[in-house]
């Protein structure tokens, strides 16, 4: 761990627990995120990446659970606080975004009178004038126009795409280090999406502030990170740069999403999918869980999960990796 480091992750395992036993959705997730950066977390639908981000800060109810690892913020392992030191620490140093904005606000109070008490909750001497002022800023950072008479707003009186920028605005009010955001934008329009992904990144960017953003799409990730780590049935199998990673796919995996992605194809080619469905928490192969779906699988592929390898900054679980020259 440098100096620059915010987060460590190492081994970090939560499962589901069910009558036919315990099914791990996180299997052994190691990650590290540096102050100020921005990283992509990117797999399709079950992949594990919101158990993933939920575990990082204790936000796992039963039947799941965590049930290994650590994860080291500056240093300490949060899987050692009290729900209580966790609660101080949501909201302030660590924040979350979620897909739907209102699990964030509540309907029946104003915007202005939770953004205050987003403050007040962790800052209770802070005069509430300044208070005030800071969450009309929060407001206008996040593009709301006519913020001061906003405050004074329900949430249903915003558009869905004003109520996802709120409740980014009550996310970055305390000035956090981390942040993790689920999806925030996959139910807005496209238009939307690109202006919130652009503030965001803005935001982050001015304010040092780390963000674990959580994706099913490459094309977000390539607009918004620095890094990416894919993820394939509970694991990262790729993880690297963004531009060396989408250039120079080394998993299949990733080469598969990438060749899937709108605009990867020529005009008038089909879309490639990547052959078959991803496995469910109770179906996964022995040996790499990939094999079944993949291109290049060889028999040898069954007999143990491919171990973490790393070339350069690029790390990667595959044993037959596509090296090409750029990226020996
Ligand atoms: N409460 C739960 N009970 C049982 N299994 C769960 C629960 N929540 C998640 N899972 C399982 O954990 C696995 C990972 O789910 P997760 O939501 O992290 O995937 P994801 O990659 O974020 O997908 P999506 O993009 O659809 O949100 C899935 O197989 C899912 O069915």
């Amino acid at each position: 761990m440098t100096d620059t480091t915010l987060l460590q992750v190492n081994g970090l395992q939560t499962a589901f627990h069910t009558e036919e036993g315990a099914w791990l959705a996180v299997d052994g997730v190691d990650l590290q995120v540096k102050k100020g950066e921005i990283i992509g977390l990117v797999g399709e639908s079950g992949s594990g990446k919101s158990v993933t981000g939920f575990s990082l800060i204790g936000l796992i109810d039963p039947p799941g659970e965590v049930v290994g690892g650590e994860v080291l913020f500056h240093g300490q392992d949060l899987r050692q606080l009290s729900e209580e030191q966790l609660r101080q620490l949501r909201g302030d140093r660590i924040a979350m975004i979620f897909q739907d904005p209102l699990m964030t606000l509540n309907p029946v109070l104003k915007v202005g009178e939770q953004m205050m008490e987003a403050i007040l909750t962790h800052y209770p001497e802070t005069p509430k004038a300044e208070a005030r002022q800071r969450c009309c800023d929060a407001l206008a950072q996040v593009g709301i126009p006519a913020p001061e008479s906003r405050l004074d707003n329900y949430p249903h009186e915003f558009s869905g795409g004003m109520r996802q920028r709120v409740a980014i605005a009550i996310a970055m009010l305390n000035k956090p280090e981390l942040i993790i955001a689920d999806e925030p934008t996959t139910a807005l329009d496209v238009t939307i999406q690109a202006q919130i992904l652009y503030e965001m990144q803005k935001l982050c960017r001015e304010q040092n502030t780390a963000l674990i953003w959580i994706t099913h799409d490459l094309g977000v990730v390539a607009e918004l990170a620095d890094h990416v780590a894919v993820m394939y049935a509970g694991k990262i199998v790729e993880y690297g740069a963004v531009q060396a990673v989408l250039q120079n796919p080394i998993h299949p995996y990733t080469e598969g999403l990438l060749n899937s992605m709108p605009g990867s194809a020529q005009p008038g080619a089909r879309l490639q999918q990547i052959d078959g469905m991803a496995p469910t928490l109770t179906g996964r192969e022995q040996g790499c869980t990939f094999r079944p779906r993949c291109p290049y699988a060889h028999p040898s592929c069954a007999q143990s999960a491919p171990p973490v390898e790393q070339i350069g900054q690029r790390q990667y679980r595959c044993y037959f990796p596509l090296l090409k020259e750029e990226t020996k």
